[in-house]
C-alpha cells in the first residue's frame, strides 16, 4: 500500500536505508527526484517561456539543480535563483556542480508573465519561518499569479504538521517522493500544495514497511477487508441493531438523521430511544426505524435485555447535563458482568455527549478504560475537542495528528477529530487523515449522519477504528459527490451509491 504518511524523520530514515541497502546513492535519489519534477514541468507547462528555479541550501535545493539541468539540456530558458550555496560535499553540491547554469542571488529574483516557478527552497528540512529573500520570492509568485511547482512541499509548509511557518508558497502542483507527508493532508498545508504528485524515486516498499509508520491517508484499502457485507442467510438482527437516543420534543431531528444513516449503513434494525414526551413527534416521522421510550436507566436496560442492541449513538440533540452523563456512563458499563446490555460492541458519543463531560473528563476516560467496556468512538469538532482536552487543544507546538493521537490514548477511545482535515486516531497509535471531503459537508446535521454511519458499521461487527475510518470516508465521499445544495437530509440516500461500490470492491478482496 502506498498510503502511509511519513514524518520528516521517517523520510530521512527511508533515505538512509535505501542508500545503505541498494545500489542507489544519495545523488541517485536526488536525480530521480529532480527528473520527476522536470517531467511535471514539461507535461503541464509545455508553453512556458521561462522557468525560474529557486534553490535553497539543502537537499531540496539539490533537487532544484537537477530540475534546472534537465530543463536547460532540453533548451528551456531557465534561471536559477539561490538563497545560499549548497554545503560543500553534500549531494546538493554534487547536483549543483552537474548543472551548467550559474545561480543568481535570490535577492534579485524577478519573473515576468508567462514564466513558471519551481520552488526548491525548503522541504523536509524547513526549520524556521520564511523570511527575507525567500518571503519576498513567495510574495512575487503569489502577486503575479505565477504557476508554482513545489519540490516535496511548498516552502514554508511544515511536512509534519501542515502548519505554515510565517509565509508560504502556494503551489499549483507539489511533487513529493516515496510517500506523502502529514503536512500534505493537514490544513492549511493541504491548500498550499495544489495537486499532489507522488513520485517513485526508488525507495522500495520493503524499506517503507520497516519504518512501521502508524499514520496513513484514509482510503478504503485500509479497511475494506473489514467492511461488512451481509451473509446469504442474514437475519435482520444478525446484521446488528443500533439504538439512537433522541432529545426532547423540540430536539428530535438529529437522532432521526443519525438513525437513518445507521440503517443505510447496513444495520439490520435501528431503534430511536425517545423521552416519553417526544414519542409522538418521533412517531410522526419514523417508518422503518423503530421507536421506544427511554426515560431512565431502567428503560434502557429493558430495551437492551429484550432487543440485544450492538451499538448506540448518544449525543445528537440530546442536551447537555446530568442525564447525559448518567446514560453515557451506564452505556460504558454495558460490558460489565450482570449488566443486561452485556453484548454491546460499540458506542458513539457525539455533540452533547462530549460537552456533558467537560467538567468530568476523568470520569469518562476512567469508564472507557474499564475492562470489557464497549469500544468508544468520540467525534468532536474543534470546539468539542477543546472541552474534553483543553490542554492539548491549546498546544500550538503539536499538529492535529499529534493531538488526536494523544487524545485517543488518554481517553482510551477512537477519536474522530472532525474538520475539513478530519483525523481518526486509536489509543494504540494508529491514525488516519481524511482527504476526500468537500466544503458541502459543513452543514447542520452532517455530524449526526457521521455518528449514525459509525454506529451502523460497528453494529455489524466492524472493529471500531476501521468503522470510524470507513464512516468518515463514506460520509465525505457521499457529500463530495452530491456537491452544491447538500443538506444533511440528503446524506443518508447519497450514501447508497458509495456503499454499493464498496460492497462490490469488498467482494473482490481475496478470501473476502
Ligand atoms: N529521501 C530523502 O530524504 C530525499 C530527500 N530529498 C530532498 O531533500 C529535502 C530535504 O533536504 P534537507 O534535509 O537538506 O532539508 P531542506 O528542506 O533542503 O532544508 C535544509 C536547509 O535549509 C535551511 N533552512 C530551513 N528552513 C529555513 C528557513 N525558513 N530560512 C532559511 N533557511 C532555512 C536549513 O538551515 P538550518 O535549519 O540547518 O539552520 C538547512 O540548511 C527533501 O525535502 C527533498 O526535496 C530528495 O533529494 C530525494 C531523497
Ligand atoms: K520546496
Amino acid at each position: 500500500m502506498s498510503d502511509e504518511l511519513l514524518t520528516s524523520v521517517e523520510m530521512g530514515e527511508a533515505d538512509r536505508m535505501a542508500i545503505a541497502s541498494g545500489p542507489v546513492a544519495g545523488i541517485g535519489l536526488m536525480r530521480r527526484a529532480g527528473e520527476a519534477v522536470a517531467a511535471e514541468v514539461f507535461n503541464r507547462y509545455p508553453e512556458a517561456t521561462h522557468v525560474h528555479v529557486l534553490c535553497g541550501p539543502g537537499n531540496n535545493g539539490g533537487d532544484g539543480y537537477v530540475v534546472a539541468r534537465i530543463l536547460a539540456d532540453s533548451g528551456v530558458a531557465t534561471t536559477i535563483w539561490a538563497s545560499a550555496a549548497p554545503r560543500p560535499e553534500s549531494d546538493a553540491a554534487l547536483a549543483a556542480a552537474e548543472c551548467p547554469i550559474a545561480p543568481r542571488p535570490l535577492s534579485g529574483f524577478e519573473a515576468g508573465p508567462g514564466s513558471i516557478v519551481v520552488d526548491a527552497l525548503y522541504g523536509a528540512g524547513l526549520s524556521k519561518p520564511l523570511s527575507g529573500d525567500a518571503a519576498r520570492a513567495a510574495d512575487i509568485a503569489s502577486n503575479r499569479r505565477l504557476p508554482v511547482i513545489a519540490v516535496d512541499l511548498p516552502s514554508g509548509v511544515s511536512g509534519d504538521s501542515g502548519k505554515v511557518l510565517g509565509i508560504a508558497f502556494t503551489a499549483a502542483v507539489t511533487v513529493t517522493f516515496a510517500r506523502k507527508k502529514p503536512g500534505h493532508l493537514l490544513l492549511p498545508g493541504r491548500e498550499r500544495c495544489g495537486e499532489i504528485v507522488l513520485a517513485d524515486i526508488g525507495i522500495g516498499d520493503d524499506i517503507i514497511a520497516r519504518l512501521r509508520s502508524r499514520a496513513f491517508e484514509n482510503r478504503p484499502a485500509r479497511w475494506l477487508r473489514d467492511f461488512p457485507i451481509p451473509a446469504v442467510d442474514a437475519h435482520k438482527y444478525k446484521r446488528g441493531h443500533v439504538g439512537v437516543f433522541s432529545g426532547g420534543p423540540s430536539a428530535t431531528g438529529a437522532a432521526r438523521l443519525s438513525a437513518l444513516a445507521a440503517a443505510r449503513s447496513g444495520a439490520g434494525a435501528v431503534t430511536v430511544l425517545s423521552p416519553g414526551n417526544a414519542m409522538q413527534v418521533n412517531a410522526a416521522h419514523l417508518t422503518s426505524i423503530m421507536l421506544r421510550k427511554a426515560d431512565d436507566l431502567a428503560d434502557i436496560e429493558e430495551f437492551a435485555g429484550e432487543r440485544r442492541p450492538s451499538a448506540f449513538v448518544l449525543g445528537p440533540g440530546f442536551g447537555v447535563g446530568e442525564k447525559t452523563r448518567t446514560f453515557g456512563l451506564a452505556l460504558l458499563a454495558a460490558g460489565q458482568p450482570r449488566n443486561a446490555a452485556a453484548q454491546v460492541d460499540g458506542l458513539v458519543f457525539d455533540a452533547d455527549a462530549i460537552t456533558s463531560f467537560r467538567e468530568a473528563q476523568d470520569v469518562l476516560f476512567e469508564a472507557a478504560r474499564r475492562q470489557n467496556a464497549p469500544a468508544l468512538v468520540m467525534t468532536p469538532h474543534e470546539g468539542e475537542f477543546a472541552r474534553l482536552f483543553p490542554d492539548m487543544a491549546g498546544d500550538d507546538a503539536s499538529s492535529k495528528l499529534d493531538k488526536a493521537r494523544a487524545a485517543a490514548a488518554r481517553a482510551n477511545a477512537i477519536i474522530v477529530y472532525k474538520g475539513a482535515d478530519t483525523v481518526i486516531a486509536a489509543p494504540d497509535g494508529r491514525a488516519a487523515i481524511n482527504a476526500n471531503g468537500a466544503a458541502w459537508l459543513a452543514t447542520a446535521g452532517s455530524g449526526d449522519v457521521l455518528s449514525g454511519i459509525s454506529a451502523g458499521l460497528m453494529a455489524q461487527a466492524m472493529p471500531a477504528f476501521e468503522a470510524a475510518c470507513a464512516a468518515v470516508w463514506i460520509h465525505a465521499e457521499a457529500g463530495s459527490r452530491f456537491g452544491p445544495g447538500l443538506i444533511a437530509e440528503d446524506l443518508p440516500l447519497a450514501l447508497v451509491p458509495v456503499l454499493r461500490e464498496l460492497v462490490e470492491a469488498r467482494r473482490k478482496v481475496p478470501n473476502g
